[in-house]
């Protein structure tokens, strides 16, 4: 919708014929985006053919489970003009890897690819309110082409060359998220919230360091931005997926109620290898990935968390 207003001719892509028609027909997204007027320039096709036949660009947005699939079906189809970028936000499930080494596996060095990433809830962007996010490229000329598709009178597209450090802040704050909605759900109060941020802003700064990233794209609309909307934001699916579980509910319960993807259920197992392959420690990490197996309540985690031995904000610099 935010492309098609921006005056580029815009063709969505989805599985389902129902929603699909309802976009075409209606102008209405009635499931995900019930009563926003989509833009008439949008257009929705259930063929991916259709969808890219003379793309220019290709803006990958299903979840983090499905895009090794949806990559591999676009391949064959992609024109040679268009580069691929992707909003998806989590790790290839099962093998952790990073979705920008996924897509250069299925689409080849060659092709431009680019992250879009940062605190924006799709409803508000859908709505029209003020936006500001980032993308990432290696490709300097490809990550302007996504930034000015995307760049207009109330959204801001700022652009960078850290693919890693923002594809890593994008994933770990829906872990993060899960954790500040537990807190938020037990009752624990203001002061909680925000040490959680915190602490769990270090927690993707090691770890971003540890791989080799920059620290200051996790100070960033990729990190810190997005982590307070998430951890702040009742839009948010991974903070209210921590919010039922902090009130008793059940995560069977909790994700049928949600009815949308919660990327942290991928996420927190992925993030807690890469931790582990690299040596770092991350506790609220830890504590979520738990509380998501059933392994730990709610109350064990804040009970380990507060158990910590007392240490050193910063052991080390974080910024050289
Ligand atoms: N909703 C939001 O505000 C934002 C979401 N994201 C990221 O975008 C990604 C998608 O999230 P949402 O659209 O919000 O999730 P959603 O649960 O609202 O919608 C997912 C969509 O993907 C489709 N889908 C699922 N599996 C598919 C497959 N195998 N092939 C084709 N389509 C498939 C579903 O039918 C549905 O239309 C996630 O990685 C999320 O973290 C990023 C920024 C903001
Ligand atoms: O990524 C998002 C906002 O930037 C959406 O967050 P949730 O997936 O937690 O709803």
């Amino acid at each position: 919708a935010l492309i098609a207003r921006h005056d580029h001719p815009t063709v969505l892509w989805g599985r389902d014929a129902a929603a699909v028609a309802a976009i075409e027909g209606g102008g209405e997204n009635p499931r995900y985006l019930p009563g926003i007027v989509l833009p008439g320039a949008l257009r929705a096709t259930t063929s991916l053919h259709e969808a890219l036949a003379d793309a220019e660009l290709v803006l990958v947005v299903v979840p983090s489970h499905a895009f090794a699939e949806t990559l591999r079906a676009l391949a064959p189809l992609r024109p040679p003009q268009a580069g691929v970028a992707w909003a998806t936000k989590g790790f290839e499930p099962g093998s952790g890897r990073f979705l920008h080494e996924v897509a250069a596996e299925m689409l080849g060095d060659e092709v431009p690819l680019a992250v879009v990433t940062g605190p924006s809830f799709a409803k508000e962007v859908a709505e029209g309110l003020p936006t500001a996010l980032t993308v990432h490229s290696d490709d300097a000329a490809f990550c302007r082409q996504v930034a000015d598709a995307l760049h207009g009178p109330a959204f801001r597209a700022y652009t960078g060359n850290d693919m890693r450090g923002a594809e890593l802040g994008g994933a770990m704050k829906n872990v993060l998220a899960v954790a500040t909605g537990v807190a938020d759900g037990m009752g624990l109060g203001l002061n909680a919230r925000a040490g959680l941020i915190t602490r769990g802003l270090n927690e993707m700064l090691r770890l971003n360091i540890a791989l080799g990233g920059r620290p200051e794209t996790l100070m960033g609309l990729a990190g810190l931005g997005d982590l307070v909307l998430t951890c702040t934001g009742d839009l948010s699916r991974n903070r209210r997926l921590g919010l039922a579980l902090g009130r008793g509910a059940t995560i069977a319960d909790a994700v049928r109620e949600i009815g949308q993807v919660v990327e942290s259920l991928q996420t927190a197992d992925e993030v807690m290898r890469l931790a582990n392959a690299h040596g770092i420690e991350l506790p609220i990490a830890e504590g979520v990935r738990d509380v998501l197996h059933g392994t730990v309540t709610p109350a064990e985690g804040l009970a380990r968390l507060m158990a910590r031995e007392r240490k050193a904000e910063y052991p080390q610099s974080l910024f050289g």
